[in-house]
């Protein structure tokens, strides 16, 4: 695999300590409705910070407060040391907005959107050549500069989305739902590619409902739900927090999976060895939280019970979500 270097942004000139981006009590009404509801936060330059939360949480929305696009209805936002507000012009040409749905031009070859979006910010044509050819290489489709972009796949798409948004050299990259749709190995590809714009300085601020992809790319994140932050942290923070070290997934095939809780919760209740914090019941299966999810494996099967299937895996951050809201990230 090439091994393009990022390009350069303008991230690690700035050596100013100010936060790349402060929201204070940040509200968004669309009538009655509050769809961000009083949330504060602060990204750090060069962090990945990523917002956590199913579809419908305030994700987007606070993106577009970030970006420029939408007004606030209250509170306090600072992005690059500007209020978006005021100086909405100057922020977007610090920023580079990776969308939920790629919009890029179709009737345009690769090559050309980038140039064409450069335009956009006024910068010379000289400059855009040599710059297209500089993240083409480093999204690694300089083989499919001259193609149209309705013959790449779905990962080549996104990744054109990203280089073109990096054309202004932007401090701060927002990526809403930067994986949605792909594959798994486009997801890894781009991973790759967003990891190393990170190492290079650039600050990247995420949505996704992907735990896999906020454990993968965040220093820091903050779980949403209904408009209002849940938790903060990193992500093992959050895991070490919010749930245990193992969890143990039963499925027993009927539907008594409430009752059976009672009596496994009796049964490993008093267990110290097991580690046992508590148990959450999902339609299809029972997931038992101990430190120690073997054991407690053990001391069930000693009780007389055989679950059909038993896994034993590492919380996750959908561990986290379960246990903050209740419900799952992906309904
Ligand atoms: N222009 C609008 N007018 C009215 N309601 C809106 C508008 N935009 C968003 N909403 C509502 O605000 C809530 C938050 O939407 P938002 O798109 O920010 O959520 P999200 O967390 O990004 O979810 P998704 O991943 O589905 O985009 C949703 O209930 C949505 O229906």
């Amino acid at each position: 695999m090439p091994t393009a270097a990022a390009p350069a942004t303008r991230a690690s000139a700035d050596s100013s300590p100010s936060p790349a981006i402060e929201a204070v009590d940040l509200t968004k009404r669309y009538g009655d409705f509050t769809a961000v509801d009083g949330i504060t936060f602060s990204v750090t330059r060069g962090e990945a910070f990523g917002l956590l939360g199913p579809n419908g949480a305030g994700k987007s929305t606070t993106m577009r407060m970030i970006a420029a696009v939408a007004a606030r209805t209250s509170g306090q936002m600072n992005v690059a040391g500007l209020d978006p507000e005021v100086e909405g012009p100057r922020v977007r040409a610090r920023l580079g907005v990776i969308p939920q749905q790629d919009n890029l031009d179709e009737e345009l070859t690769v090559r050309e959107n980038i140039i064409m979006y450069g335009r956009y910010f006024g910068l010379p044509r000289r400059y855009l050549l040599a710059k297209a050819d500089e993240l083409l290489d480093f999204a690694q489709l300089s083989h499919k500069a001259s193609a149209r972009v309705e013959d790449l796949s779905g990962g080549m798409k996104r990744r054109l989305t990203i280089a073109r948004a990096l054309v202004n050299e932007p401090e701060i990259l927002l990526l809403d739902e930067p994986t949605t749709g792909l594959d798994p190995q486009a997801r890894h590809v781009l991973w790759d590619r967003l990891f190393r714009l990170k190492e290079s300085g650039t600050t990247l601020v995420l949505t996704t409902h992907h735990m896999d992809e906020a454990e993968q790319l965040c220093d820091r994140l903050v779980v949403v739900d209904h408009g209002t932050i849940m938790a903060e942290g990193s992500p093992a923070g959050l895991i070490r927090e919010h749930s245990t070290r193992e969890v143990l997934e039963l499925r027993f095939g009927m539907d008594r999976n409430a009752e059976l809780a009672e009596h496994l919760e009796k049964i490993l209740g008093d267990d110290d060895a097991a580690g046992f914090s508590h148990i959450e019941v999902l339609p299809d299966r029972l997931l038992v939280y101990a430190g120690q999810a073997e054991t407690a494996l053990e001391r069930i099967h000693a009780a007389g019970l055989k679950p059909m299937t038993s896994l034993v895996r590492r919380s996750s951050l959908e561990d986290v979500f379960l246990r903050l809201t209740g419900r799952s990230l992906i309904d």
